[in-house]
């Protein structure tokens, strides 16, 4: 008799449990519950019908499939593994990105490291690369004044995001560790990825801020 209403209420607890995945707004817990429910339907397949239903037992097994795909996916897209030492240290000084949004802006990103004086950007120049020095000063000289900038510090975002040549001439130091994107690239996922827009757009207009308050 308990076989039985358990047998019976498989389809109710399977049919229950995806009702309330789509009530969740996290995607991870919503597609867990929908792997809970995918499985009761699967058991439910396989002890209740008289027959075996091979189709709804090969497109729930297809379902099951994709979803544990896509909740792997999830997982990685938020969490910082495989993250290098210097990836790790410049992704705590962003902040403001998700590990997913981060690891693509990685992949249009180029790692430097400065071997003597380098000019990363001429005052009146086109901005076609922004710059972000993780490590080591930069020297910026704007009509005919200098000042140092020190580490943890985007260079040529006032140009990037203003559509406007570099208001300064900009040199690392020998050793300075830097990352450079180039604009089209960036642009480009700007595009692709609107919410990584949002969050660069703010971590930039943010340092740009910064700069202005202290200059
Ligand atoms: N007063 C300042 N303080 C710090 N950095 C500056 C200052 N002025 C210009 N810069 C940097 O030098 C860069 C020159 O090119 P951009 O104008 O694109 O962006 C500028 C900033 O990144």
């Amino acid at each position: 008799m308990f076989f039985e209403i358990v047998r019976l209420g498989l389809i109710h607890a399977a049919a229950l449990i995806a009702v309330a995945a789509l009530t969740c707004r996290d995607q991870l817990v919503l597609r867990a519950l929908l792997v809970v429910s995918t499985l009761l339907y699967i058991l439910y397949y396989l002890v209740v019908p008289e027959i075996m239903l091979w189709d709804a037992l090969f497109w729930t097994a297809v379902n099951l499939g994709v979803n544990l795909l896509m909740m792997a996916r999830l997982v990685f897209a938020r969490t910082q593994f495989r993250l290098s030492a210097e990836e790790r240290q410049l992704f705590a000084a962003l902040g403001g990105l998700s590990p997913g949004e981060f690891r693509s802006l990685m992949k249009i990103g180029h790692w430097r490291r400065s071997e003597g004086n380098h000019t990363l950007l001429r005052e009146g120049e086109t901005v076609e690369k922004v710059y972000y020095v993780l490590d080591g000063r930069s020297h910026v000289m704007k009509a005919g004044r200098s000042l140092v900038v020190g580490p943890q510090s985007f260079i040529g975002e006032a140009g990037f995001l203003r559509r406007q040549p570099a208001s300064a001439t900009v040199t690392v130091e020998p050793g300075a560790c830097y990352v450079e994107w180039p604009v089209a690239a960036l642009n480009a996922l700007r595009v692709r990825r609107p919410l990584i827009k949002v969050a660069l757009d703010g971590l930039l207009a943010s340092d740009m801020a910064a700069k202005m308050a202290a200059a």
